[in-house]
């Protein structure tokens, strides 16, 4: 067995079930099909690790992943100057080694679920890229992927499923990959975000979840303008949305006494300033899962069917100078800028301090302290540490790759479209 000469296999858990929030990636259009026979591995889930357990798909895909992930989470990049390097960590999911099944010999990566602190959930996956192919793939794949979306170089992205929670209905409605390739762009703003962000009880818990998703998706977007490590085809960005009452409501309780003490008050206006909600005066950075037992789940329908890297020099990507905007300096006088313009109540969040939970294992090449089998309730790569009730993260590397010295202009476009979407999102 050639995958047990790999020094950092680590044997697969038994006690693991489906992931119940998968909504899109291998293995869930048959879930979706009801097919019997299920041929694809599906997406695996420990509640007591807070991890999921991801297939790697077949070569050069997963074991490219897999370099992504070790190369992200090396314990040397944690005490590596490359601040972009660093923050990536932040953006996407912890990654805690890779698992092989004795039985079958099928690898997989274990990541920290990003939804571990989510009582119930509403999920979006949305596809990044005005292309979603790399510049070197075939003839074939390009045939396959730009029929996929014919307006997908004017729009940015795809979504690639959707799974909100109805509370009038008591169950989630699912909307799978045909639903998603009829939207045209004109229909974009009505038919994207409303049916994510309805799952959310409108009025302070809505707006906050925008707020936080903004803060996020704006986040992203200023590493995307600045870094030039990699780029990223057909990788994802994974939304969230707490939808249990309850829950929310535990949050806002939680607000209340906060607000008590002196911190400001969240504007409740029906036009809220959408930028810039901060973390130390976010009311919502308290638990929301405490009220679990209040919230069900339940699937009501499902509609889902079935070379040269150098990207400087493709159709798509735009150089921007020798080195981008590397210079850290530059950054801080970009962002410096930007906070100029906001009131001292809006401005954004600085950037997070790099926070891993300490732990008695370690696997070698793997940071040890990322590798806790309890971290943090918020200690989610995305979250930093705070509590969610909206979370927006990166997942899926099966095609990551270097950006030699060019900024992801194709990721960009799809990144600048969907804050724009929720910039303009109208609050009923
Ligand atoms: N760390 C995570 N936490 C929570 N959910 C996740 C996580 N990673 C993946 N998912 C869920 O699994 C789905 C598929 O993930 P991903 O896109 O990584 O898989 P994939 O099989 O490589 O996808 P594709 O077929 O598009 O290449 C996502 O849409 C999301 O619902
Ligand atoms: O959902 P399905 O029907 O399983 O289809 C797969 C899905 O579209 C994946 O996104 C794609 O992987 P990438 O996005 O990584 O290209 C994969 O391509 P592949 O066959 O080349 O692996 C498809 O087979």
């Amino acid at each position: 067995m050639k995958f047990f000469m790999e020094p950092e296999l680590h044997l697969l858990p038994k006690d693991l079930s489906i992931y119940e929030h998968q909504v899109a990636g291998h293995g869930y259009s048959q879930r979706c099909e009801q097919n019997p026979v299920k041929t694809k591995p599906q997406l695996l889930h420990s509640h007591d690790e807070r991890c999921i357990y991801k297939p790697v798909q077949g070569a050069p895909k997963g074991d490219r992943e897999i370099q992504f992930y070790r190369e992200v989470f090396n314990e040397k990049v944690a005490t590596c100057r490359d601040p972009d390097l660093a923050e990536l960590r932040c953006l996407l999911p912890t990654f805690r080694g890779v698992h092989i099944d004795a039985a079958t010999g099928r690898r997989y990566l274990r990541l920290d679920d990003l939804l571990a602190d989510f009582v119930q959930p509403s999920v979006m996956d949305l596809k990044m890229g005005a292309q979603s192919y790399e510049p070197d793939a075939s003839e074939r794949k390009r045939s396959v992927e730009l029929a996929k979306y014919e307006h997908r170089a004017r729009v940015g992205f795809l979504v690639t499923g959707l799974r909100a929670w109805r509370q009038e209905r008591q169950s989630y409605e699912q909307l799978g990959k045909r639903h998603w390739a009829k939207v045209t762009p004109d229909r974009l703003q009505s038919d994207v975000m409303p049916p994510f962000l309805s799952s959310v009880p409108r009025g302070v818990h809505r707006r906050r979840a925008v707020r936080q998703l903004l803060n996020q998706l704006e986040r992203l977007q200023a590493w995307f303008e600045r870094q030039t490590l990699y780029h990223f085809y057909a990788s994802s960005v994974l939304l969230a949305v707490e939808s249990c009452p309850a829950a929310l409501d535990d949050v806002s309780s939680e607000a209340s006494s906060l607000d008590d003490s002196g911190s400001p008050e969240i504007p409740a206006s029906p036009q809220p300033q959408l930028y810039g909600e901060t973390n130390a005066t976010d009311p919502s950075a308290s638990p929301a899962a405490g009220n679990k037992d209040s919230c069900s789940s339940g699937i009501q329908e499902c509609e889902s069917a079935a070379g040269n890297k150098d990207s400087c020099s493709s159709g798509i990507q735009e150089s921007d100078g020798a080195a981008g905007n590397k210079d850290p300096q530059l950054s801080a006088h970009a962002q410096r800028h930007d906070i100029d313009e906001l009131s001292a109540d809006e401005a954004p969040e600085a950037p997070p301090k790099v926070q891993f939970a300490s732990s008695p294992q370690s696997q070698s090449s793997i940071d040890p302290s990322l590798n806790s089998e309890s971290t943090s309730r918020y200690s989610n790569a995305n979250n930093c540490g705070r509590a969610p009730i909206a979370l927006a993260a990166m997942i899926d590397f099966t095609h990551a790759v270097p950006g030699n010295g060019c900024l992801d202009n194709n990721y960009l476009v799809g990144l600048r479209s969907l804050i724009e979407l929720l910039r303009n999102y109208q609050f009923d």
